[in-house]
C-alpha cells in the first residue's frame, strides 16, 4: 500500500528533490504538498523545526511534514545555520565566501531537519541528515539556493550545483534525513 504524507513547504526546489528521492527509492511512500505560510522562530535548528511543524499542523488541521535546511559554518560555530535564507538573500554567494575571510577554515555542514506532526497538539518527531563540505567561490550556478557555493567532501571536487540531480540526491543532507523519515513512516501501521 502506498503511504503518503503532506509536505508543507513554499520551496519548489525542496519539493522536487523530495519527490525525486522518494521515487528513486521505490519506498512505497509518496507526498503531496501544501504551501502554507508559517512563522519561523529563532533558536536552535531543532527549536525552529518543532515550532514550524506545530504551526503547520495547526494551520492544516491534520498530520504533516515540514523541512528546515541549515548551512552551518564551522568557523562561526554553526552560524548562519537556520538563518541561511536571510544571509543568502542579504549577501549572496560572494558574501558567504567573504564572511569566512580571515578564518582559514571553510568547512560547513548542510543540515536538513524533517519534522513530522501527527496533528494539532501532538509532539513533533525530528529526522536529521548532514552532509559535510566546504564553502567555495560559486560554480555551476544559478542552481538551487546555495548549491553553487557548497562543495561536499564526497563529490570529487564538484559543488552541489555542478552535480547531476541524481548524484546530489544520493549524498545530500535532504536524502539522509528523508531516509530516516521514510523508515519511520514505513514502520507505522
Ligand atoms: O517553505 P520552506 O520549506 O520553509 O522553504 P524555505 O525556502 O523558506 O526554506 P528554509 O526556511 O528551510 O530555508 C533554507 C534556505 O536554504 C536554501 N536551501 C534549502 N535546501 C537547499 C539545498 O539543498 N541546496 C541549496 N540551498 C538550499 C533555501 O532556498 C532557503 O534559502
Ligand atoms: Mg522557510
Amino acid at each position: 500500500m502506498t503511504k503518503s504524507f503532506v509536505f508543507v513547504t513554499g520551496n519548489a526546489n525542496k519539493l522536487r528533490e523530495v519527490q525525486q528521492i522518494l521515487q528513486a527509492g521505490d519506498s512505497g511512500i509518496s507526498c503531496t504538498s501544501q504551501s502554507v505560510d508559517v512563522p519561523e522562530l529563532q533558536g536552535t535548528t531543532q527549536e525552529v523545526a518543532i515550532a514550524k511543524v506545530k504551526a503547520a499542523a495547526e494551520k492544516i488541521g491534520g498530520p504533516c511534514v515540514t523541512e528546515d535546511t541549515a548551512l552551518c559554518f564551522d568557523a562561526l560555530n554553526g552560524l548562519p545555520g537556520p538563518y541561511i535564507k536571510d544571509f543568502m538573500g542579504a549577501v549572496g554567494h560572494d558574501g558567504l565566501n567573504k564572511m569566512l575571510v580571515g578564518f582559514n577554515n571553510t568547512k560547513a555542514t548542510a543540515l536538513c531537519t524533517f519534522a513530522y506532526s501527527a496533528g494539532p497538539g501532538s509532539e513533533p518527531i525530528l529526522f536529521e541528515g548532514r552532509t559535510e563540505g566546504n564553502i567555495v567561490p560559486a560554480r555551476g550556478g544559478p542552481g538551487f539556493g546555495w548549491d553553487p557555493t557548497f562543495q561536499p567532501v564526497e563529490s570529487n571536487g564538484l559543488t552541489y550545483a555542478e552535480m547531476r540531480a541524481e548524484d546530489k540526491n544520493k549524498i545530500s543532507h535532504r536524502y539522509r534525513a528523508l531516509e530516516k523519515l521514510k523508515t519511520y513512516l514505513q514502520a507505522q501501521a
